[in-house]
């Protein structure tokens, strides 16, 4: 029988009912939870990308809706709904997407008697097209996330994150020897910091060289702070918060001695699997950071955060979170801070980052612990590094990225940098 695509866009929607259901949760720990398991790879990649792409489209899909319905469906057939306008105004054939809709919905143990509302409704939509769509404001982030967000940067800021939210991320690749190679074999482009960006990527696992570990999927501004680290052949560097490992590959491919610590079990079976493909080595500590000893030349803290500069691959987040946690995270960031700081030699850096974009989660976290600690200067030379703009150096020192950089080149992950010296 032809595959109608009804089974994956059925997981779609459950995908969507849980992430905005009763008790919210990410989509990572909806697909922990086995959600897509018995799904074949490719219906489960296009799932997937399905509930992706109407999360990040959500707030666009409820305008032109609202216009049909008299009042919300039940969740389950407002998800229903919100994929097919989505896949609609997106370019999806209308027959297609209308038919699949339909099937899934008729389907539905107690829900089928609202088939004919789906088809009147995405037929409705079809017709309106990917015009109306377009002429629809960017979806604006929650009020919780948008409110702190225009304090920091202003409105405009946040218009153009928006903006940069909805447009989504490319495929960034960090190269373990070449970039300029890597590039030309994967059919893209080297950025200014050094990392390749493919536009429309297929299967990453397909890709010329990943088998044989000559990159590693990172996103451009996730591989700043180690090129600010700059770690030379042979120095002691301690990576902590180091799962799933993309900045312990990094240290790793540039000579150094690497100590990789994660409290997570799962999370650095991840850096195994990591480091055994790209042919990289690391000493490997499952434990709480805040437990280590020794003494280190150099080491990175990517220290556990909101994940808010995360926002155009992660469109659940401010659907799943409403921020109640953030406080424990930057009492733990400062904790973090501390006790990295107690494990640096004298003469050595330590480079504090989290992908944030919250300042309370950066420069502030900075400013404080510059008062702490009596030995710690920010060190600005160590940020001018290859593709950085200098206006991106803030007043405390350290180094913003914003996922309205780049605009051109198609955006970067939110991160917040800084290289801390020990006197
Ligand atoms: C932002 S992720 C790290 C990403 C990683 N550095 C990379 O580049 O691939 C944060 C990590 O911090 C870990 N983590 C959270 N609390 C921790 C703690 N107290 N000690 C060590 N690791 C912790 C989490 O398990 C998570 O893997």
């Amino acid at each position: 029988m032809a595959d109608t695509g009804v089974q994956a866009r059925r997981s779609a929607v459950n995908l969507l009912d849980q992430i905005l259901g009763e008790e919210p949760c990410l989509m990572s720990e909806a697909l922990a939870g086995g959600t897509l398991d018995k799904l074949p790879p490719d219906d489960r990649a296009r799932a997937q990308r399905l509930a992706t792409d109407t999360l990040r489209g959500m707030e666009r899909a409820d305008r032109l809706l609202q216009k049909h319905l008299n009042k919300y469906p039940p969740l389950h057939i407002h998800n229903v709904l919100r994929v097919g306008t989505v896949e609609l105004c997106q370019g999806g054939a209308a027959h297609g997407v209308v038919n699949a809709m339909v099937t899934l919905v008729s389907q539905h143990r107690t829900l089928s008697h609202l088939k004919g509302l789906t088809n009147a409704v995405l037929r409705k939509i079809a017709a309106e097209g990917p015009d109306a769509w377009d002429a629809l404001r960017a979806p604006r982030l929650p009020k919780w996330l948008r409110g702190p967000l225009i304090e920091a940067w202003g409105a405009d800021a946040i218009a153009a994150m928006e903006i940069a939210h909805l447009a989504g991320a490319p495929l960034d690749l960090t190269a373990k020897t070449d970039p300029a190679a890597l590039a030309e074999a994967v059919g893209g482009t080297v950025l200014p910091t050094g990392s390749v960006r493919i536009k429309d990527a297929g299967q990453v696992s397909a890709m010329p060289g990943f088998t044989e570990g000559d990159w590693w999927v990172q996103d451009a501004a996730a591989a700043v702070p180690v090129q600010v680290l700059a770690p030379q052949a042979g120095e002691m560097v301690l990576d902590l918060c180091a799962a799933p490992g993309g900045k312990t590959m990094q240290i790793a491919a540039s000579g150094a001695k690497v100590t990789a610590v994660d409290v997570s079990g799962p999370r650095m079976s991840r850096v195994t699997e990591n480091l055994s493909r790209t042919k990289l080595t690391a000493k490997m500590l499952v434990m709480d950071a805040r437990n280590v000893e020794g003494q280190f030349d150099a080491i990175v803290l990517d220290a556990p955060c909101s994940a808010t500069g995360t926002l155009r691959r992660h469109p659940d987040l401010p659907y799943a979170k409403d921020g109640a946690e953030f406080g424990a995270l930057i009492a733990l960031q400062e904790e973090l801070i501390d006790h990295a700081w107690s494990l640096l030699k004298p003469g050595g850096r330590l480079v504090f980052c989290t992908c944030s974009l919250l300042p309370d989660e950066g420069e502030v976290q900075v400013d404080e612990a510059l008062e702490r600690h009596d030995d710690m200067t920010c060190d600005t030379e160590a940020l001018k590094v290859s593709g950085i703009d200098p206006a991106w150096i803030t007043s405390e020192g350290g180094l913003r990225l914003r996922p309205d950089y780049w605009p051109e080149l198609g955006g970067m992950d939110g991160f917040y940098i800084a290289c801390l010296r020990k006197d």
